[in-house]
């Protein structure tokens, strides 16, 4: 299958089980939504996914490459994580953190980025709508400028697979809209976005699936109108919720 496939991958954290022979898929040009309660152990299997963190079992393949068994520069060139928190102590400007997204396209010999890294860090730079922040070091801008800068870096690094993990929790709602039609736009051109996500009604409307995880496994996966039943919100959140249709959308919305 095109796509991110990924076969009972295991992840202990000391005596703890923390992911638990998860299997899921994640299809190119569509934005599949990771989703689940706080300690579910989402951020820990993507990380385990693209070969960080120890991983006890399980494998992981990229359109029928075994992702794991590859270096890490190679890795890089077909894979972008946003991590949830990213943070730098130096006093790195935005448009050097954006750049770093083309250190794995670089030859080693290679010591000032060229021409055509240049031009995609501004292009990266634009899609997130931070062109005039490009100067600026990083550490002042706020949060959910931090984030999209994550983002452009992400994008600058050219994947085939993007990986974000909770990349909307310091946005705006505009900010959000934006980023997630940004994220729809690149699937819809070939990206593979896997995306972990805490708020249900932006992941059923932005999402083509969802995948469940509660307790290290994975409990649910499809559409997001067959996934976010009130059955599996009382069941996975503990929460009693009504799931009506966005009068706009027609998508799941829930209410509680
Ligand atoms: N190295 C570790 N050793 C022991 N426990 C760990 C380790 N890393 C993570 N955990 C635990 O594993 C569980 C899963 O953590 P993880 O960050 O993957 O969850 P998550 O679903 O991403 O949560 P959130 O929605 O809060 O971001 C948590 O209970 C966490 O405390």
């Amino acid at each position: 299958m095109s796509g991110l496939v990924v076969t009972r991958l295991s992840v202990h954290g000391g005596e703890q089980t923390i992911v638990d022979a998860a299997t899921l898929s994640a299809p190119a040009g569509q934005i599949t939504g990771l989703v689940g309660p706080n300690g579910a152990g989402k951020s820990t299997m993507m990380r385990a996914a693209l070969g960080l963190g120890e991983t006890v079992g399980g494998e992981v393949h990229f359109a029928g490459a075994d992702l794991l068994a590859m270096g890490r520069r190679e890795r890089a060139k077909i894979c972008a994580f946003v991590e949830q928190t990213a943070t730098t102590e130096t006093r790195i400007t935005v448009r050097e953190v954006v750049g770093l997204g083309r250190l794995p396209h670089q030859p080693s010999w290679q010591a000032e980025p060229s021409e055509k890294d240049e031009t995609i860090v501004e292009q990266a730079l634009a899609a997130v709508e931070l062109s005039a922040f490009a100067d600026r070091v990083f550490n002042t801008l706020s949060g959910g400028e931090q984030q999209r800068v994550h983002l452009a870096r992400a994008l600058a690094q050219q994947p085939r697979l993007l990986v974000l993990d909770e990349p909307t929790s310091h946005l705006d709602m505009r900010a959000q809209r934006h980023m997630l039609e940004l994220l729809r736009g690149r699937a819809t051109a070939g990206l593979t976005v896997l995306m972990a996500i805490h708020d249900l009604n932006l992941a059923a409307g932005y999402c083509d699936r969802l995948v469940v995880m509660n307790y290290g496994r994975i409990v649910a996966e499809g559409a997001p109108e067959d996934v976010l039943t009130p059955a599996l919100l009382r069941d996975v959140y503990g929460i009693e919720a009504s799931v009506i249709a966005h009068p706009v959308t027609g998508k799941p919305l829930i209410a509680y």
